[in-house]
């Protein structure tokens, strides 16, 4: 299974054995909807008989998320994805005895829609659950320090200072009642608060340097200083504006979540434990593996990128369509095809894709010089191998998280994951297998450079940290120039744009990890959020 693209660059080894929801945007929606068709024209539909057609851009877990669910709805789906396979940033590759993710390694049901979508897949009995997946680590002066997983143990830990500590009991005290007047006054002072200064007022800077520098790095590739409240950390920002502390307010929710709970029934579902991270045998390709198949091979059109994108109607009817134009040189086929006739259009590209395509309502052009430019963090990932005599201190668990403070200690890498120790099946039994994370915001150069280099930053942090020798008896490059979008200050005038392009466009959505969040889970709900108000909205076009 080797794939390359040339989206992102992909470089093989040379050693051959070597939680934000947009509210604002989906509360917009059906404003949008009234806008684009008007009044009148929202007839019910169902009954005409005709099934409609939706098209897909982009065939990463959302489009094809949203391919799945419109299709078991009976729309005729078709999914346009540039490179010559489905997936985007999640695929799997297996080789010698190792199999990695070269994108999300795990993900959670902390979002329903996930749950939901493994159900109906029929994949539950592939899910696998990493051993030990609570021990994660934290160097600290150079060294892994596992960290606290509950409260009482993040006291007696040394991973704090006590002062540090302190401020932690202390940070209770800054509740408020819902109701006290002032509640909104903190969040509005700070409007827009980076989550270095927003941790920082509530913690203190120990706690941001050691705990939230390196839980952001770890979660989205971005730093304190670059992501934003509202858009990181979207349901904090809304506790400390009902509650002023974040503990109080999160215990305080907790508990009134758990008292509406009471009434329901204690189905399956509830009793899983949805924050656990897995993957499935044979990696997170089975999600993908298996709704590719859903969708079925002749409506996932590969190697085809959406060039342009083409609303037509005419004079005295109500309702138009959209055709498409893609390039699909790589399949063989000398020229540029156009698709024409879909009801609606699901955008799930990222926004500098959709930057480079050509938009048209009728004859004239729709220029999108209202879309800013996005911010993408670059990634390498380093998948090494050592044979288990030759590392010193292997630690059991999920992996090793550096905080941007240990560079002055000499690591260069964000992070390791330990993926034979979560997986322990995806390497030969004499080996370990890690996942080494270099680049995002803290090191955007390093993510570029070349691969002696990359693997030296690689065995040297983990020579300091597990205490391997030797060189690496496997290794595999993987480089995302674009991994993620960075959630900074000014996110809200991209999330604005996509707005405005979907109140301006009839029957074009937008969805996927630029819009709804980074996470799988978050990317599914977003697909499957989408098919939603695109069926609706069919249901409303005569
Ligand atoms: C290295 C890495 C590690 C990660 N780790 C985790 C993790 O452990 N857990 C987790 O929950 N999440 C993780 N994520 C995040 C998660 O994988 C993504 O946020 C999610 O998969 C995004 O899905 P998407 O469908 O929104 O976008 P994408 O997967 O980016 O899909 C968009 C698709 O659009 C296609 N496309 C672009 N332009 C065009 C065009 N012009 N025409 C047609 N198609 C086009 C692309 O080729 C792509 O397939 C990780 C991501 C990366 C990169
Ligand atoms: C060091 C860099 C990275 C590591 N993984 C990612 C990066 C950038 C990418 C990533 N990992 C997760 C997500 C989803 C986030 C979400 O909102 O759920 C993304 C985009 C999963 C994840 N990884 C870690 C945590 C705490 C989570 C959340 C889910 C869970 O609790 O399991 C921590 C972590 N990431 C990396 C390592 C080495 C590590 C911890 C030791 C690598």
């Amino acid at each position: 299974m080797s794939r390359y693209t040339a989206y992102d660059r992909y470089t093989s080894s040379p050693y051959p054995l070597l939680k934000p929801p947009s509210k604002h945007l989906q509360n917009s929606r059906a404003s949008s909807l009234t806008i684009a068709m008007g009044s009148s024209q929202a007839k019910d539909t169902k009954s005409s008989g005709s099934a409609k057609s939706v098209a897909i851009v982009g065939g990463g877990v959302s489009g094809l998320t949203a391919a799945y669910k419109l299709k078991s709805k009976g729309v005729n789906v078709i999914l346009f994805e540039s490179e010559g396979y489905a997936g985007g940033k999640i695929r799997s590759n297996s080789e010698n005895g190792f199999l990695w993710d070269e994108g999300a390694n795990t993900m959670t049901e902390s979002e329903k829609e996930a749950g939901r979508l493994i159900d109906e897949l029929n994949i539950r009995d592939k899910q696998q659950f990493p051993l030990s997946q609570h021990k994660r680590y934290i160097v600290r002066n150079g060294k892994p320090e596992l960290i606290p997983s509950d409260p009482i143990s993040l006291i007696k830990s040394s991973i704090l200072s006590t002062q540090s500590k302190f401020k932690l009991l202390m940070e209770p005290f800054m509740w408020r009642s819902s109701d006290q007047k002032s509640s909104a006054k903190v969040s509005d002072e700070y409007s827009k608060e980076s989550v270095r200064s927003f941790f920082q007022r509530h913690f203190g800077k120990e706690v941001v340097d050691y705990l939230i520098d390196p839980f952001v790095a770890g979660t989205s590739g971005g730093d304190p200083d670059s992501l934003y409240m509202p858009y990181a950390f979207p349901e904090l920002w809304d506790l400390e504006k009902k509650y002023g502390s974040i503990i109080a307010g999160a215990i305080l929710s907790k508990l009134k979540a758990k008292s509406s709970d009471k009434g329901e029934k204690n189905t399956s579902v509830k009793k899983r434990n949805t924050r656990a991270s897995f993957s499935f045998h044979g990696g997170m390709q089975v999600l993908i593996d298996s709704l590719s198949k859903e969708v079925g091979g002749d409506n996932l059109k590969l190697n085809s990128k959406v060039l342009s994108l083409a609303y037509n109607y005419e004079a005295k009817s109500p309702n138009g369509t959209w055709s498409i134009a893609c390039d699909t040189r790589n399949s063989g086929t000398k020229d540029i095809t156009r698709k024409q006739s879909f009801d609606a259009v699901i955008m799930t590209a990222p926004i500098s894709s959709v930057q480079e395509m050509k938009f048209s309502v009728g004859r004239s052009p729709f220029v999108l010089d209202f879309l800013p430019k996005v911010s993408y963090l670059p990634f390498s990932l380093l998948v090494t191998a050592f044979k288990k005599e030759t590392v010193q201190r292997p630690l059991e668990g999920f992996g090793v998280l550096v905080p941007s403070i240990e560079q002055k200690n000499g690591l260069k890498t964000l992070g390791t994951l330990f993926s034979s120790m979560m997986f322990p099946d995806r390497a030969p039994s004499d080996q370990y297998l890690y996942t080494t994370f270099i680049g995002g915001s803290r090191n955007r150069d390093l993510a570029g450079a070349p691969l002696h280099a990359l693997k030296e930053m690689a065995t040297t942090d983990l020579k300091k940290l597990l205490g391997v020798e030797g060189e690496p008896t496997f290794i595999k490059h993987i480089h995302w120039q674009n991994a993620f979008p960075l959630y900074d200050k000014d996110y809200n005038l991209v999330l604005e744009a996509i707005e405005k392009m979907e109140k301006s466009l009839p029957g074009f959505f937008y969805a996927g990890n630029n819009k709804d969040g980074l996470a799988v889970g978050k990317a599914i709900t977003s697909g499957s959020k989408v098919a939603e108000l695109v069926m609706s909205y069919l249901d409303n076009k005569s």
